[in-house]
């Protein structure tokens, strides 16, 4: 056995977050570590990767009993742990990224920067990715700063591989380019720790399965023969009757109207309707220009030519604090980053629909809405400790449903929803897109950004397809297929929307 964890227990604060957890792993295991937002299991790999020690239990590597006290420990031992939210210095290079505390040295002395550059290209390279080692991180996309998290882990020699959710932020292709590196770190006998919320991958790459719930261990067995439905109702304690609502919305009145909006070098004349009654969803690979657009109508971006047309109105925002006036909400898929406020308390977060921080305490919403806010804790089962948790101390899915829980109680007029669902377990998805109807049906204006395809296919009325800054393809909920999206989204078909407009 590789790593074997028997009767780990853990409180924060005097609360029990992990409740005799036993889990094992083998050599060329791929073991999925799977439970609802909150269930433990970045706590349980937090335990060997040296961020956190148990209370009460016995970790053993290859037989030999170990006591891991910080992560230069764990890498000792050979544990390497890639998180959700890739944990790298923006202002270092790739290269020096890969090395940080590691660096190969000249005479044991000097750090050897020829070197550290030549294998730091040569690990990006086995990747896929043809970066020049010196470049900044804080110049790539998420799923390139994910890559270089990889080269990391690979350039360590991990024997231990733990991967957080490492799929939440990757385009279709760059998963399957991962599912062809962990297959071959398989090969190579080194056992992977395997945690996600997209279901639909297990059967792709992992072996077996452990299913937590409320910090205790529900189940361990192959993964062959257990059915989606099965691992939904081991992690939830119940049965999912549907993922997705019955989507019944009447086209009406147009709400939105973009006419050749342009912000280079992120997107180019971009033209599209939204009506009432409608989920419209953006597809597109990470850099296609989506995010960019959303965040250009909401006033964060400057655009440099177009126009944008609300209920009939022009409007032009100097920044998101106008939007937010004018009733525009935005989900934004950078969670710590602009989304909330880690050292607030939930109560606090739920309550400020402000996006722009220097602006916040405007934003504080009435006993009113705090009553509302509550009611979103409740609606979208946010597994907290109390409203006076600080939002910090949330697990990583339960930190995005604060942020969606915001917005959903601020009464907007039109969301933007960028990845609303990245991290967030299938209960708390269902409970959402029921919301995303609800608020439809009440006439409010959606979009939705998402790299999930059967999240758009499941939960849009039209879906437009973004590929390097123009709208390439665009289809109704019965024309799209999954096919056709990532046809459209990698360029192998369609014509840049407004290039086939100009030639009509
Ligand atoms: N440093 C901490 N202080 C206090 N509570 C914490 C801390 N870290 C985690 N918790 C709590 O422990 C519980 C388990 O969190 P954990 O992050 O392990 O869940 P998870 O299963 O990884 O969830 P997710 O799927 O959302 O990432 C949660 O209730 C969380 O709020």
């Amino acid at each position: 056995m590789l790593l074997d964890m028997q009767n780990i227990n853990k409180s924060f604060f005097g609360v029990k977050v992990l409740d005799g957890v036993n889990f094992h792993l083998g050599h060329g295991e791929v073991h999925a570590l799977i439970g609802g937002n909150g269930a433990g299991k970045s706590t349980l790999v937090k335990m060997i990767s040296g961020f956190h020690q148990p209370d009460e239990g016995e970790i053993s590597i290859e037989g030999k009993r170990v006591h891991i006290n910080s992560s230069i420990e764990a890498q000792q031992l050979g544990v390497s742990i890639i998180y959700q939210d890739p944990a790298l210095v923006q202002d270092m290079s790739i290269a020096e990224n890969i090395f940080l505390g590691v660096e190969p040295r000249v005479f044991g002395l000097f750090a050897n920067h020829r070197k550290m550059k030549r294998d730091a290209r040569d690990i990006m390279k086995s990747l896929g990715y043809m970066h020049h080692p010196g470049t900044l991180v804080r110049h790539l996309s998420l799923s390139e700063q994910h890559a270089v998290a990889i080269a990391k882990a690979i350039s360590k020699r991990a024997r231990i591989l733990i991967m957080d959710e490492p799929t939440a932020s990757l385009t279709d292709m760059e998963r399957e380019r991962l599912f062809l590196l962990i297959r071959s770190f398989k090969e190579e006998g080194i056992g992977i720790i395997y945690i996600t919320h997209r279901l639909e991958e297990l059967h792709n790459i992992c072996d077996r399965i452990t299913i937590l719930r409320d910090g205790k261990h529900v189940i361990t067995r192959d993964l062959k023969g257990l059915g989606e439905n099965d691992v939904i109702r081991f992690m939830l304690g119940r049965e999912l009757k549907y993922l997705f609502p019955q989507v019944t919305h009447e086209k009406g009145k147009e709400l939105l109207s973009v006419k050749g909006l342009t912000r280079k070098p992120w997107f180019t004349n971009i033209q599209f309707q939204l009506y009432e009654g409608e989920i419209l969803g953006f597809a597109g690979l990470v850099g296609s220009g989506r995010t960019e657009l959303a965040k250009t109508i909401f006033g964060e971006l400057k655009r440099d030519s177009g126009e944008v047309i609300w209920k009939g109105k022009e409007v032009r925002f100097r920044g998101p604090r106008e939007a937010i006036q004018h009733r525009f909400g935005f989900v934004n898929r950078d969670r710590l980053g602009k989304g909330l406020f880690p050292d607030m308390n939930i109560s606090q977060n739920l309550t400020i629909s402000g996006l722009d921080h220097l602006h916040k305490w405007q934003f504080l919403l009435f006993k009113e809405e705090q009553d509302k806010a509550l009611d979103a804790i409740l609606q979208l089962s946010i597994n907290i400790q109390g409203p006076d948790q600080k939002v910090k101390y949330l697990s990583g899915g339960n930190q995005q449903k604060v942020t969606l829980g915001r917005w959903l109680v601020a009464d907007c007029d039109l969301y933007f929803l960028d990845e609303p669902t990245q991290s967030i377990d299938v209960g708390a998805k269902t409970e959402m897109y029921a919301s995303i109807h609800d608020l439809v049906e009440a006439g409010k204006g959606m979009i939705i950004i998402s790299s999930d395809l059967s999240e758009l296919l499941g939960i849009c009325t039209r879906i437009l397809v973004m590929h390097e800054g123009h709208i390439v393809d665009e289809m109704t909920r019965m024309e799209a297929t999954e096919e056709r999206i990532t046809q459209s989204a990698s360029g192998m078909t369609g014509t840049p929307r407004s290039e086939a407009q100009e030639i009509e």
